[in-house]
């Protein structure tokens, strides 16, 4: 890291949601998911990077087989704030014409990444289409988007761990944390 910044852990604010409240709601989660989901194939596709971690717990806790893909996208790169152009960097290997989907992200904040990727993925006209996002950040949504299941809704700030990242950094944090303001909002002149 570069002189004159802050270093790693520092950065950080506070935890927003520690990794046992995260644990106990993806019970909730899971159980609902598979009290509607049952009963019939289920293909559980993963938005990279972000939801890698929510991902792999989640599928865990469901108590029938899934299968599962992933697709890569980015509007965020460095920034915290998303470019408006969503890009998708890795496809789905799966066809899923006429396939069950549980779509799966981390977050859902201007709500532009998931609108784009329910166009693209409704195009291929699979037969049944859920979203399942571990955060909501309703205040700052610029697009009204579909979804079934939320984990937790959180206040307008930028939140890192347990997937997300800021510039790449801190997806390995086990709890979700809000980031400090001055590291992400640069200061007035
Ligand atoms: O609702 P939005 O404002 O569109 O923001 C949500 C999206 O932004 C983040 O992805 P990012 O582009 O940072 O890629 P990443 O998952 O690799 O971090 C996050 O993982 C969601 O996919
Ligand atoms: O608060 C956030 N944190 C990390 N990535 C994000 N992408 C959209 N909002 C966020
Ligand atoms: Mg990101």
């Amino acid at each position: 890291m570069g002189k004159g910044k802050l270093s790693l852990w520092q950065e950080i604010d506070r935890v927003l949601i520690s990794r046992e409240e995260i644990a106990a709601r993806l019970e909730d989660l899971a159980g609902a998911i598979a009290s509607e989901l049952a009963g019939g194939e289920l293909l559980v596709i993963g938005v990279l990077k972000g939801a890698v971690i929510f991902l792999a717990d989640l599928v865990r806790k469901l108590p029938f087989p899934v299968e599962i893909d992933f697709l890569a996208v980015s509007s965020y790169g460095k920034s915290s704030v998303s470019s408006g152009v969503v890009r998708i960097t890795k496809d789905l290997d799966y066809d899923i014409t006429g396939k069950r989907i549980l779509l799966v992200e981390d977050i859902v904040d201007t709500g532009l990444t998931l609108n784009y990727l329910l166009g693209h993925l409704k195009s291929r006209q699979p037969q049944l289409l859920k979203v399942c996002v571990l955060l909501d950040k309703p205040e700052r949504r610029k697009v009204p988007v579909q979804v079934d299941y939320v984990g937790f809704t959180i206040p307008d700030e930028f939140v890192v761990g347990y997937g997300l990242d800021y510039a790449g950094r801190y997806r390995n944090l086990p709890d979700i944390c809000v980031l400090k303001r001055e590291v992400y909002q640069a200061p007035r002149a």
